[in-house]
């Protein structure tokens, strides 16, 4: 048997094998195995592997997601994987994905939705299978101040609790015999990819309540100067979602909100036609409101547009945020800051 060295040039010409790196949750694997997959599938030939870290995001469960506001509360530690290179590729959430990324970051794919609306799932060996269902002063948990701001509008008789923790986290604290909850509200999206769907008695569809931006769509991050891997994405896009996404998000950039603010919208993309050039013109709608938190403010605007590419999509989410400010959504969102500033100072206070 021959013995054959290992030269520098035999290391270097070792295929790259492309790191797909997520948050450390049962539905984050899940999603980055979806993508593994796809990946794989498309690729045959290529090497991919998987790394999983925990986030600000994971780590603080008591804090009000209000409070801890706008930032990259569940991507941050990852974006600096992903810049240090010791990870090539983050799977996201989209909604949980900041509209405004680090320098040297940006998204390579969104990948085709699953259904974006939010579902009730009510405590097991309760009958009630609807909201209209519930007895007055049941307590419905949810940690989004948009499915609360929305809700307070349309069940006033209903009372709303924060609950945190990953889904799994969530349900149990549902079900526990002596707990307060009734009820949870959550995106559809992760209780189908954890094989829950099965506990979904309702879904909640507008004008009850408004969806969040790019709910349901999971999103690639990669590296601006990672060509090789911006090619392999680019196999993963899909047209629809990407277009009605870019739209959202550039709806809620303008409306400088985070993952926490009452904003809510719905998109569809319908195909007109396809040209003689190869280009595909089709009309995105895009409704989008925004509610203040006790519900007592909500304004709403819808707007529609031919649009042929992901530019012009952004442009249509754009005009709407304007839109929006300009019919009062301004004022509802700067006393949301107001509010969150104040109490933000407030727990400053208790802790000292
Ligand atoms: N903020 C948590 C989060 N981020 C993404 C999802 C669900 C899956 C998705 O929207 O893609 C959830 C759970 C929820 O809101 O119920």
């Amino acid at each position: 048997m021959t013995n054959t060295p290992r030269t520098t040039d035999d290391a270097e010409s070792k295929p790259r094998t492309f790191v797909l790196a997520s948050r450390a949750s049962k539905l984050a694997q899940i999603q980055t195995n979806i993508v593994l997959d796809a990946l794989r599938a498309a690729f045959p030939s290529l090497s991919f592997d998987t790394s999983f870290m925990s986030t600000e995001g994971d780590k603080n469960q008591s804090q009000a997601l209000y409070l801890l506001g706008g930032k990259a509360l569940w991507t941050k530690e990852l974006e600096i994987a992903l810049k240090e290179k010791t990870v090539d590729m983050l799977v996201h959430s989209l909604k949980d994905v900041p509209t405004v990324l680090p320098d040297g970051c940006e998204i390579g794919a969104i990948l085709e939705r699953e259904d974006p609306v939010d579902s009730l799932v009510v405590k097991q060996g309760l009958p009630y299978k609807k909201l209209e269902d519930l007895p007055a002063g049941s307590v419905v948990g949810t940690s989004s101040v948009r499915r609360v701001a929305q809700l307070r509008r349309a069940f006033p008789g209903l009372q709303f609790m924060d609950v945190r923790g990953n889904l799994n986290t969530r349900l149990a604290k549902l079900d526990a015999a002596d707990g307060p909850f009734t009820a949870l509200i959550l995106a559809k999206a992760g209780l189908v990819r954890l094989g829950l769907g099965d506990r979904i008695t309702d879904d909640l569809h507008a004008p009850v309540l408004y969806h969040a931006v790019s709910q349901g769509a999971l999103a690639l991050e990669i590296r601006t100067d990672d060509s090789q891997i911006r090619g392999l994405c680019e196999a993963l896009i899909h047209r629809e979602t990407q277009l009605r996404c870019l739209a959202e998000r550039a709806m809620l950039r303008k409306l400088e909100g985070g993952c926490s603010v009452p904003v809510g919208v719905t998109t569809s993309l319908t195909h007109e036609e396809s040209r003689p050039d190869g280009l595909k013109r089709s009309l995105l709608h895009i409704t989008g409101c925004v509610t203040s938190i006790d519900g007592s403010l909500h304004v709403q605007e819808a707007l529609a547009e031919t649009v042929q590419n992901p530019e012009e999509a952004e442009q249509l989410g754009t005009r709407l945020a304007t839109l929006l400010i300009d019919n009062g959504a301004g004022g509802i969102l700067e006393d949301i800051s107001r509010d969150r500033e104040k109490r933000a100072n407030e727990a400053k206070e208790k802790e000292r």
